[in-house]
Protein backbone atom coordinates (compact mmCIF):
# COMPACT_ATOMS: atom_id res chain seq x y z
CA UNK A 1 0.00 0.00 0.00
CA UNK A 2 1.17 3.47 -1.06
CA UNK A 3 -0.38 6.65 0.78
CA UNK A 4 0.51 10.30 -0.60
CA UNK A 5 -1.09 13.26 1.38
CA UNK A 6 -0.97 16.85 1.30
CA UNK A 7 2.46 16.93 -1.32
CA UNK A 8 3.88 20.37 -2.71
CA UNK A 9 6.97 21.17 -4.38
CA UNK A 10 7.91 24.43 -5.96
CA UNK A 11 10.68 25.82 -7.94
CA UNK A 12 12.93 28.86 -7.90
CA UNK A 13 12.27 30.64 -10.93
CA UNK A 14 15.58 31.67 -12.61
CA UNK A 15 16.27 34.93 -14.78
CA UNK A 16 16.07 33.55 -17.62
CA UNK A 17 12.24 31.68 -16.91
CA UNK A 18 11.08 35.05 -16.20
CA UNK A 19 12.59 37.07 -18.83
CA UNK A 20 11.39 34.52 -21.96
CA UNK A 21 8.04 34.18 -20.34
CA UNK A 22 5.55 35.55 -23.01
CA UNK A 23 2.91 32.99 -22.40
CA UNK A 24 -0.05 33.62 -20.58
CA UNK A 25 1.06 34.02 -16.79
CA UNK A 26 -0.31 30.50 -14.74
CA UNK A 27 -1.59 31.09 -11.72
CA UNK A 28 1.06 28.46 -9.96
CA UNK A 29 3.37 31.46 -10.61
CA UNK A 30 5.04 34.23 -8.22
CA UNK A 31 7.25 36.35 -7.89
CA UNK A 32 10.13 33.71 -7.36
CA UNK A 33 8.57 30.46 -7.61
CA UNK A 34 6.47 28.41 -9.79
CA UNK A 35 4.50 26.17 -7.43
CA UNK A 36 4.29 23.57 -9.48
CA UNK A 37 2.85 21.26 -7.04
CA UNK A 38 0.11 22.68 -4.70
CA UNK A 39 -1.94 19.93 -2.51
CA UNK A 40 -1.99 16.01 -4.22
CA UNK A 41 -3.05 13.53 -2.07
CA UNK A 42 -3.87 9.82 -3.48
CA UNK A 43 -3.37 5.89 -2.50
CA UNK A 44 -3.01 2.79 -4.14
CA UNK A 45 -3.92 -0.68 -2.27
CA UNK A 46 -1.71 -4.02 -2.75
CA UNK A 47 -3.18 -5.45 -6.29
CA UNK A 48 -4.31 -2.24 -7.47
CA UNK A 49 -3.59 -0.47 -10.21
CA UNK A 50 -3.87 3.62 -9.99
CA UNK A 51 -3.91 5.74 -12.94
CA UNK A 52 -2.64 9.27 -12.63
CA UNK A 53 -4.19 11.75 -14.78
CA UNK A 54 -4.00 15.28 -15.80
CA UNK A 55 -3.59 17.95 -18.97
CA UNK A 56 0.06 18.81 -19.95
CA UNK A 57 2.17 20.47 -17.21
CA UNK A 58 -0.63 19.58 -14.08
CA UNK A 59 2.42 18.37 -12.18
CA UNK A 60 2.01 14.42 -13.07
CA UNK A 61 5.81 14.11 -13.32
CA UNK A 62 7.00 16.17 -10.22
CA UNK A 63 4.58 14.07 -7.89
CA UNK A 64 5.98 10.57 -9.59
CA UNK A 65 9.77 12.05 -8.62
CA UNK A 66 8.92 12.94 -5.53
CA UNK A 67 7.24 9.10 -4.90
CA UNK A 68 11.02 7.91 -6.29
CA UNK A 69 12.97 9.75 -3.57
CA UNK A 70 14.69 12.20 -7.08
CA UNK A 71 12.75 15.48 -5.46
CA UNK A 72 11.80 16.33 -1.74
CA UNK A 73 8.79 17.57 -1.35
CA UNK A 74 8.54 21.06 0.36
CA UNK A 75 5.57 19.76 2.42
CA UNK A 76 3.27 16.34 2.67
CA UNK A 77 4.13 12.66 3.25
CA UNK A 78 4.82 9.77 1.33
CA UNK A 79 4.15 6.35 3.17
CA UNK A 80 4.86 2.86 1.96
CA UNK A 81 3.86 0.17 3.88
CA UNK A 82 3.57 2.64 7.08
CA UNK A 83 6.86 3.95 6.26
CA UNK A 84 7.52 7.69 5.69
CA UNK A 85 9.76 7.33 2.44
CA UNK A 86 10.26 11.34 2.76
CA UNK A 87 11.93 10.74 6.41
CA UNK A 88 13.47 7.67 5.32
CA UNK A 89 14.44 7.49 1.67
CA UNK A 90 17.15 4.52 1.28
CA UNK A 91 13.91 2.66 2.23
CA UNK A 92 11.89 4.44 -0.52
CA UNK A 93 14.45 3.56 -2.80
CA UNK A 94 14.35 0.13 -1.85
CA UNK A 95 10.82 -0.04 -2.15
CA UNK A 96 9.58 1.65 -5.14
CA UNK A 97 10.56 0.42 -9.10
CA UNK A 98 10.74 3.96 -10.86
CA UNK A 99 10.18 4.30 -14.77
CA UNK A 100 10.97 8.19 -15.81
CA UNK A 101 10.41 9.98 -18.88
CA UNK A 102 14.35 10.18 -19.74
CA UNK A 103 16.36 6.94 -20.58
CA UNK A 104 18.70 5.42 -17.69
CA UNK A 105 20.65 2.75 -19.36
CA UNK A 106 24.91 2.96 -20.37
CA UNK A 107 24.78 3.30 -23.90
CA UNK A 108 28.15 1.56 -24.24
CA UNK A 109 26.70 -1.80 -22.09
CA UNK A 110 24.23 -3.83 -23.45
CA UNK A 111 21.08 -4.76 -22.48
CA UNK A 112 22.02 -7.74 -20.09
CA UNK A 113 24.76 -5.95 -18.61
CA UNK A 114 22.78 -2.59 -17.82
CA UNK A 115 20.25 -4.90 -15.91
CA UNK A 116 23.06 -7.04 -14.32
CA UNK A 117 24.62 -3.97 -13.68
CA UNK A 118 21.27 -2.22 -11.86
CA UNK A 119 20.57 -5.33 -10.09
CA UNK A 120 24.23 -5.66 -8.71
CA UNK A 121 23.49 -2.40 -7.10
CA UNK A 122 20.25 -3.11 -5.27
CA UNK A 123 22.56 -6.28 -3.68
CA UNK A 124 20.84 -9.12 -5.68
CA UNK A 125 23.23 -12.50 -5.43
CA UNK A 126 24.50 -14.31 -8.77
CA UNK A 127 21.80 -16.68 -8.74
CA UNK A 128 18.85 -13.86 -7.95
CA UNK A 129 20.41 -11.72 -10.65
CA UNK A 130 20.60 -14.60 -13.32
CA UNK A 131 16.92 -16.06 -12.60
CA UNK A 132 15.03 -12.34 -12.46
CA UNK A 133 17.10 -11.68 -15.50
CA UNK A 134 15.68 -14.56 -17.13
CA UNK A 135 12.06 -14.01 -16.17
CA UNK A 136 12.00 -10.33 -17.48
CA UNK A 137 13.64 -10.78 -20.31
CA UNK A 138 10.58 -13.42 -21.16
CA UNK A 139 8.19 -11.19 -19.65
CA UNK A 140 8.68 -8.06 -21.82
CA UNK A 141 9.92 -10.36 -24.91
CA UNK A 142 13.57 -9.09 -24.81
CA UNK A 143 15.74 -12.63 -25.81
CA UNK A 144 16.34 -10.95 -29.54
CA UNK A 145 17.97 -7.77 -28.36
CA UNK A 146 19.35 -8.53 -24.97
CA UNK A 147 23.66 -8.73 -26.50
CA UNK A 148 22.89 -5.23 -28.38
CA UNK A 149 24.52 -2.09 -26.74
CA UNK A 150 21.53 -0.05 -25.01
CA UNK A 151 22.66 3.26 -27.30
CA UNK A 152 21.54 1.25 -30.96
CA UNK A 153 17.98 0.25 -29.03
CA UNK A 154 14.97 1.64 -30.57
CA UNK A 155 12.44 3.53 -28.38
CA UNK A 156 10.23 0.58 -27.96
CA UNK A 157 13.56 -1.83 -27.12
CA UNK A 158 14.83 0.95 -24.71
CA UNK A 159 11.33 1.38 -22.95
CA UNK A 160 11.33 -2.83 -22.22
CA UNK A 161 15.15 -2.49 -20.85
CA UNK A 162 14.43 0.73 -18.73
CA UNK A 163 11.28 -0.84 -17.17
CA UNK A 164 13.08 -4.15 -16.47
CA UNK A 165 15.89 -2.21 -14.45
CA UNK A 166 13.16 -0.18 -12.78
CA UNK A 167 11.45 -3.27 -11.36
CA UNK A 168 14.65 -6.00 -11.18
CA UNK A 169 14.64 -5.74 -7.40
CA UNK A 170 11.46 -6.87 -6.87
CA UNK A 171 10.13 -3.82 -5.44
CA UNK A 172 7.29 -3.02 -3.27
CA UNK A 173 5.57 -0.63 -5.28
CA UNK A 174 6.17 0.16 -9.19
CA UNK A 175 5.51 3.64 -10.40
CA UNK A 176 5.75 4.28 -14.18
CA UNK A 177 5.74 7.77 -15.94
CA UNK A 178 3.78 7.21 -18.85
CA UNK A 179 5.45 3.66 -19.81
CA UNK A 180 3.80 3.40 -23.53
CA UNK A 181 4.19 7.38 -24.97
CA UNK A 182 5.82 6.45 -28.47
CA UNK A 183 5.51 2.94 -28.45
CA UNK A 184 4.06 1.15 -31.35
CA UNK A 185 1.08 -1.64 -31.08
CA UNK A 186 2.54 -4.43 -30.31
CA UNK A 187 4.96 -2.94 -27.64
CA UNK A 188 2.48 -1.54 -25.87
CA UNK A 189 0.62 -4.67 -25.27
CA UNK A 190 3.63 -6.10 -24.02
CA UNK A 191 4.02 -3.33 -21.62
CA UNK A 192 0.33 -3.67 -20.44
CA UNK A 193 0.38 -7.42 -19.92
CA UNK A 194 3.79 -6.53 -17.71
CA UNK A 195 1.62 -4.52 -15.78
CA UNK A 196 -1.11 -7.09 -15.46
CA UNK A 197 1.05 -9.25 -14.60
CA UNK A 198 2.45 -7.16 -11.66
CA UNK A 199 -1.65 -6.50 -10.35
CA UNK A 200 -1.83 -10.24 -10.48
CA UNK A 201 0.97 -10.42 -8.09
CA UNK A 202 -0.05 -7.91 -5.99
CA UNK A 203 2.41 -5.21 -6.48
CA UNK A 204 1.00 -1.66 -6.55
CA UNK A 205 1.40 0.05 -10.08
CA UNK A 206 0.87 3.60 -10.33
CA UNK A 207 1.27 5.15 -13.53
CA UNK A 208 0.74 8.48 -16.05
CA UNK A 209 -0.98 8.27 -19.08
CA UNK A 210 -2.81 10.33 -21.61
CA UNK A 211 -4.27 7.49 -23.15
CA UNK A 212 -7.87 6.55 -21.16
CA UNK A 213 -8.28 3.26 -23.59
CA UNK A 214 -4.89 2.17 -20.76
CA UNK A 215 -7.26 3.16 -17.61
CA UNK A 216 -10.08 1.21 -18.78
CA UNK A 217 -8.05 -1.99 -19.43
CA UNK A 218 -5.85 -1.52 -16.52
CA UNK A 219 -6.92 0.54 -13.43
CA UNK A 220 -8.78 0.06 -10.38
CA UNK A 221 -8.30 3.83 -9.34
CA UNK A 222 -8.08 6.71 -10.75
CA UNK A 223 -6.30 10.09 -9.78
CA UNK A 224 -6.59 13.31 -11.63
CA UNK A 225 -4.43 16.46 -10.96
CA UNK A 226 -5.15 19.54 -12.48
CA UNK A 227 -2.95 22.97 -12.12
CA UNK A 228 -0.87 21.37 -9.34
CA UNK A 229 -4.08 19.93 -7.17
CA UNK A 230 -5.92 16.76 -6.60
CA UNK A 231 -9.01 17.31 -8.21
CA UNK A 232 -9.92 13.48 -8.52
CA UNK A 233 -8.90 10.48 -6.22
CA UNK A 234 -11.34 7.16 -6.31
CA UNK A 235 -12.35 3.92 -8.30
CA UNK A 236 -12.96 3.70 -11.68
CA UNK A 237 -16.80 3.13 -11.15
CA UNK A 238 -16.39 6.49 -8.65
CA UNK A 239 -14.21 8.35 -12.02
CA UNK A 240 -17.36 7.78 -14.08
CA UNK A 241 -19.99 8.72 -11.54
CA UNK A 242 -18.65 11.76 -10.76
CA UNK A 243 -17.54 12.06 -14.10
CA UNK A 244 -20.75 11.58 -15.67
CA UNK A 245 -20.51 9.45 -18.15
CA UNK A 246 -19.39 5.97 -18.90
CA UNK A 247 -17.40 7.31 -21.64
CA UNK A 248 -13.91 7.93 -19.93
CA UNK A 249 -12.48 10.59 -22.29
CA UNK A 250 -15.75 12.60 -21.11
CA UNK A 251 -15.85 11.84 -18.20
CA UNK A 252 -12.13 13.09 -17.56
CA UNK A 253 -13.46 16.61 -19.22
CA UNK A 254 -16.08 16.99 -17.30
CA UNK A 255 -14.10 16.41 -13.68
CA UNK A 256 -11.40 19.06 -15.13
CA UNK A 257 -14.58 21.52 -16.00
CA UNK A 258 -16.29 21.37 -13.09
CA UNK A 259 -13.55 21.22 -10.35
CA UNK A 260 -11.94 24.71 -12.45
CA UNK A 261 -16.16 25.89 -11.76
CA UNK A 262 -16.18 25.73 -8.11
N1 LIG B 1 12.72 22.09 -12.28
C1 LIG B 1 11.68 22.87 -12.60
N2 LIG B 1 11.77 24.23 -12.54
C2 LIG B 1 10.71 25.02 -12.82
N3 LIG B 1 9.49 24.55 -13.20
C3 LIG B 1 9.35 23.21 -13.28
C4 LIG B 1 10.43 22.30 -13.00
N4 LIG B 1 9.96 21.01 -13.17
C5 LIG B 1 8.65 21.14 -13.57
N5 LIG B 1 8.29 22.45 -13.62
C6 LIG B 1 6.99 22.98 -14.01
O1 LIG B 1 6.00 22.35 -13.21
C7 LIG B 1 4.81 22.12 -14.01
C8 LIG B 1 4.43 20.68 -13.90
O2 LIG B 1 5.35 19.92 -14.66
P1 LIG B 1 5.23 18.34 -14.77
O3 LIG B 1 6.33 17.89 -15.67
O4 LIG B 1 5.14 17.76 -13.43
O5 LIG B 1 3.81 18.19 -15.51
P2 LIG B 1 3.09 16.90 -16.14
O6 LIG B 1 1.74 16.84 -15.54
O7 LIG B 1 3.96 15.70 -15.97
O8 LIG B 1 2.99 17.31 -17.67
P3 LIG B 1 3.04 16.41 -19.04
O9 LIG B 1 1.71 15.70 -19.12
O10 LIG B 1 3.17 17.47 -20.09
O11 LIG B 1 4.22 15.51 -18.95
C9 LIG B 1 5.13 22.57 -15.43
O12 LIG B 1 4.59 23.87 -15.64
C10 LIG B 1 6.64 22.61 -15.45
O13 LIG B 1 7.12 23.59 -16.35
Amino acid sequence: MIEVSGLKKKFKLTKDHKKNKLDKIDPREDKDYFHSVTDVSFYCAQGEVLGLLGPNGAGKTTTLRMISTALKPDAGSIHIGGENIIKNPLFGRKSIGFLSGSTGLYGRLTVKENIEYFAKLHGMSKAAISSRCDELFDLLDMHSFIDKRAENLSTGMKQKANIARAVVHHPAVVVLDEPTTGLDIMTTQTVINFIKGLKAQGTPVIFSTHHLDEVALLCDRVAVINEGKSCFDGSLEEFKEVGKSDELNQAFMNILTEKSDV
